[in-house]
């Protein structure tokens, strides 16, 4: 089985990349480096194309056909939700064009299997504790909107082709599985605090008045390499004959507070961390934790690791 893994030099498109090769499946990297490194592809095949570009369709078929791709997994996309509010056409064609274009390729060529990746941002603010795959999804903002829109895409797409698709909606990723794969972005909670500790500096609290037990924004937070597991479940599952295109949720089930995971970083750095408490994000939910009884029952997946794995994974490489 030869797997094309789209933004496959990116911070969880790579950890899928090398368990794909621990499996022993050949696997191509599209990735067009804006966010990815080069370094995190090894010796596997990376070819550098720009998704959106109209030329995109036919240089993803010619790479389908000259690496005999049978599957596909798609990360290339943006992800920063306050970057979609402030360009959000650039978002929708980043990841909306994009996504058709490779799904066009891949009709083209007769693939038949894609794995998407999505997000918890779809459902947007569910005012309830625990959120099952069929809750209205009503994003708030561009990044999410992209997300629900290119499930619809591969649904669509699955109705009119057959393609078997899955999309996994992913909860609040964060650690490492390998230093070298390890998040180099800090845009969110534990790469930022992370970064601030190593500088000398506070964490920041975004709000304390939440309606939570310790007032501070609730998430569920999965390692990477038990979500870059999922992917490798999700192509298994579209191997059988039972599958419809489906959607599942990422996560642990059990949610951490803001504060829970600061105090968290705080034990495994054996540093004294004192947060600053500021105002609210706007636009942050209270509380966002997965329902994951979906994906056990039909993937046969569960997380495997918690939230210390998670920082202490996510410190001892920030620490290399
Ligand atoms: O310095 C910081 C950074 C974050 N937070 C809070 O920490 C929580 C987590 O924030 P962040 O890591 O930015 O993640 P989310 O805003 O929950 O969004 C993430 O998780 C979503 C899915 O759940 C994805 O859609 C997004 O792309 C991804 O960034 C939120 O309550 C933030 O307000 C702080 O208090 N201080």
């Amino acid at each position: 089985m030869t797997v094309m893994v789209t933004g496959g030099a990116g911070y969880i498109g790579s950890h899928v990349v090398r368990l794909l090769e621990r499996c022993g499946d050949d696997v191509v990297i599209l990735d067009d480096l804006s966010n990815g490194f080069s370094s995190r592809a090894g010796r596997l095949p990376l070819v550098d194309i720009d998704l959106c570009s109209a030329e995109a369709q036919n240089q993803i078929a010619d790479v389908i056909q000259r690496y005999g791709v049978d599957s596909v997994i798609h990360f290339a996309a943006k992800k920063q939700v306050g970057e979609s509010v402030e360009r959000p056409l650039w978002y929708y064609r980043q990841n909306v064009t994009g996504l058709g274009n490779l799904l066009q390729a891949v009709g083209q060529c007769g693939v038949a299997k894609v794995v998407f990746s999505s997000s918890a941002a779809a459902y947007g603010m569910p005012d309830i504790p625990v959120v099952g795959e069929d809750v209205p999804c009503r994003p708030i903002n561009p990044y999410g909107e992209t997300k629900l829109i290119g499930e619809w895409m591969l649904r669509n797409a699955a109705r009119a082709t057959g393609l078997r698709t899955v999309s996994l909606r992913y909860f609040n990723v964060a650690g490492a599985g390998w230093p070298d794969l390890a998040d180099k972005a800090a845009l969110n909670l534990i790469p930022i605090v992370i970064n601030r500790l190593t500088e000398g500096k506070n964490p920041v609290v975004f709000g304390d008045t939440y309606d939570t037990p310790d007032g501070t924004c609730v998430r569920d937070y999965v390692h990477v390499v038990d979500l870059a597991e999922a992917h490798i479940k999700a192509l298994d599952f579209l191997d059988s004959d039972a599958c419809a295109p489906s959607v599942f949720n990422v996560g642990t089930g059990t949610g951490a507070s803001v504060l829970e995971v600061i105090d968290s970083i705080g034990q495994v750095s054996g540093l004294n961390v004192i947060p600053d408490i500021s105002a609210a994000r706007p636009g942050d939910p209270a509380q966002l934790v997965a329902d994951v009884s979906r994906i056990e029952a039909e993937l046969g997946w569960k997380a495997q690791y918690g939230l210390p794995e998670i920082v202490e994974s996510a410190w001892a490489a920030q620490a290399l």
